[in-house]
């Protein structure tokens, strides 16, 4: 069972329900527990604030009930926070570390507890929100390119209107394409406020809203800063009182396979196993073994999240425990829905404004990326708005764009897509070669590629062809392809937010399977590309698994099978660098150009990339002769090679 994630995205259940998914405790609740004895707090404070205006008073006074310590539990003793700091690590990391903005939902929440109780901002926040439509509507290309041109000049209503709605990250990024930049755009409030005289005749200017806007967020750090202080202390109380904590013993582990422990329990209980491993000497029974420790925190966590023993041990070996329970954690949120502007019909910009009249809250996803926004909530279904319906965006997972990025296919190269289906991928190749070339999409799967026709159509794509072929058939059917992307079918371990089933579905014999036929199709895919292509030679592997054996072991067989390919750089911005060695075993050192991106650190799914140039159609076999390989070992043998 395990835990289940929440989409941030999702209309928000009733409480009652958010508290308790499938009868176990979720972390949401106990950020919610943990913030409680702050919100009272903080309603007092309001309360205090209120009245001190009311009697005249500026000054912003320390909260009272702060200065009487953290409120006292039902007890009258101080407890330990529901939430464990490899939780609170969790919950930061879950805030994107490479490029997005984006706040956790538990930050939503407190942001909006801080909110002001006099109403005014929200006032503001509503009527601007209104003008959406009015300030939008009409707003053509060409107007929006010459006023972004005018760079802060621009005096009409439209402009400060669109201005007042459009997210700042992306006024100044006006490209619509990953190539181009028009620039220009509004820099910022300050500059926009020379001009803002229908504003005043509201008696808001910008430079005011700035200003509140500034004491307000000066408040909430403050705020944040003594909530942080105050927990820290309570943990530290509770750290200086804390008994030895006993693994349970043989009898009661095996009461427990009948009886479980209520979540809660299990869940202190694998915050007391960490503590332990992270300062073993100190804090060990010197009759157990780091073994006993890590036997009972599997035990504890495949209960507690849900995953099956033997992946529960593959995620325990590429983590350090305080890691993995990040990495667990992150699996249990969703991811922010993300969407692709289609190049071959809209730019982002005007996509953007499209979707803001609409209601939609979104941003762009992060400076690597010029055509993908990230958006945080929808009135409408974001797959059925008239713009989707129109092909102007997928519905991409950001890290899905990635590989794709690293392709980097140009204008009029062939270039096969090996399993293509939905055709995320293939699509948004598609755009960067402005349809023009040639990109073959296969998928073994005929029922899948019914969606990646159905894609291909609604975006425009008119360069691509679908196939279905067994990929590891390709070589033999087509080849001198000047770039292939092989996007295996993996195990899914990276994107278990979205399909909890990969936490049980799979055993070891599937292991087997995968990575056998991971191993055959990157042969192929290397052996379709043409070494010789002028403006090629590049294929690229990836999955969305984080195991080394679908991702590091592959990479590592096709570069000992196939030494006419080399690693090169990914042109990644980000990631971690792949294993050049693990549990034991070595990799080529080259394996460190690879990248793994992780749910936890990334705010994305668990992705892996590798990108191989080809360096030549040929290589040396054993017997000195010169064989062109043809995929899953098939070979034609070339004349010898002349004596030395
Ligand atoms: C990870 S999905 C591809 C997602 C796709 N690249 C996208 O971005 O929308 C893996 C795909 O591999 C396909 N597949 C599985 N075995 C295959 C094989 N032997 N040859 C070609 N495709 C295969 C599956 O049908 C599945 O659609």
């Amino acid at each position: 069972m395990g835990r289940r994630s929440k989409n941030k995205q999702d209309v928000p259940l009733p409480l009652e329900l958010d508290q308790k998914i499938d009868g176990k405790v979720t972390k949401r609740l106990n950020d919610r527990l943990k913030y409680e004895a702050i919100r009272t707090r903080k309603q007092q404070e309001s309360a205090q604030r209120a009245t001190a205006q009311r009697a005249g008073g500026n000054a912003r006074q320390k909260p009272a009930a702060n200065a009487a310590g953290p409120a006292p539990s039902t007890n009258g003793k101080r407890k330990a926070p529901a939430v464990s700091k490899p939780q609170k690590k969790a919950k930061a990391a879950a805030k994107p570390a490479a490029e997005s903005e984006n706040e956790s939902e538990s930050d939503v929440e407190m942001a909006a507890l801080d909110a002001p109780d006099d109403g005014w901002d929200k006032a503001v926040l509503e009527s601007d929100s209104e003008g959406d439509a009015d300030s939008f509507d009409g707003l053509d290309s060409d107007d929006e390119e010459a006023a972004a041109s005018s760079e802060g000049a621009g005096d009409s209503d439209a402009e400060d209107e669109e201005v007042k709605q459009m997210p700042l990250s992306l006024l100044g990024d006006d490209s619509g394409s990953d190539d181009s930049d028009a620039g220009g755009g509004m820099e910022s409030y300050d500059e926009l406020d020379t001009d803002s005289d229908g504003d005043e005749e509201d008696g808001v200017t910008f430079r005011d809203m700035e200003k509140r806007s500034r004491r307000l967020d000066a408040a909430r750090e403050e705020d944040e800063e003594l909530a942080r202080m105050e927990l820290d202390e309570a943990e530290e109380v509770v750290e200086g009182e804390r008994e030895l904590f006993e693994l349970p013993s043989a009898e009661q582990v095996e009461v427990e396979k009948d009886a479980p422990l209520d979540l809660s329990q299990v869940q202190l209980r694998i915050q007391e196993v960490i503590r332990v491993l992270n300062n073993f000497a100190q804090l060990r029974d010197e009759d157990k073994s780091r073994n006993d420790y890590m036997d009972q925190l599997k035990r504890d966590m495949c209960f507690y999240y849900g995953y099956n023993d033997f992946l529960m041990d593959k995620l325990l070996q590429l983590f350090t425990v305080s890691e993995a329970v990040e990495f667990f954690e992150a699996n249990e949120v969703a991811r922010p829905v993300t969407v692709r502007t289609n190049t071959l019909k809209a730019r982002r910009r005007e996509l953007a404004q499209a979707l803001i009249n609409r209601g939609v809250n979104l941003d762009p996803i992060g400076k690597w990326t010029k055509v993908g926004l990230t958006v945080f909530d929808s009135p409408v279904p974001i797959g059925a708005t008239p713009e989707y319906m129109a092909g102007q965006y997928m519905i991409q997972a950001a890290a899905s764009f990635l590989p794709v990025v690293s392709l980097a296919p140009q204008e009029n190269e062939k270039v096969l897509d090996m399993s293509a289906a939905p055709g995320g991928k293939t699509t948004y190749c598609a755009a960067l070669m402005k349809n023009t070339g040639l990109v073959v999409a296969n998928d073994a799967s005929r029922e899948r590629s019914r969606a990646l026709v159905a894609n291909i159509h609604r975006l425009g794509v008119s360069n691509a062809l679908v196939c279905n072929y067994d990929g590891r058939e390709f070589p033999k059917v087509m080849g001198g392809f000047d770039r292939v992307l092989l996007d295996a079918p993996c195990s899914g371990t990276g994107v278990i937010s979205k399909d909890a089933s990969v936490k049980t579905n799979k055993g070891p014999e599937d292991f087997e399977m995968l990575t056998r036929l991971q191993k055959e199709l990157i042969l192929s895919a290397i052996d379709s590309v043409n070494a010789d292509s002028p403006t090629g030679g590049y294929i690229v592997y990836s999955t969305c698994s984080v195991t080394v054996d679908e991702d590091e072991a592959v990479v590592d067989y096709a570069l000992s099978k196939r030494p006419n390919v080399k690693l090169v750089n990914t042109e990644l911005e980000f990631g971690r660098p792949g294993f050049t060695s693990f549990r034991g075993k070595s990799f080529h050192n080259s394996l460190s150009l690879t990248r793994r991106f992780y749910p936890h650190t990334h705010n994305m799914d668990g992705f892996f990339v590798a990108k191989f140039k080809k360096l030549s159609n040929k290589i040396q076999a054993a017997d000195n002769t010169f064989v062109v390989p043809t995929g899953c070992g098939v070979k034609i043998k070339q004349k010898k090679k002349r004596a030395q």
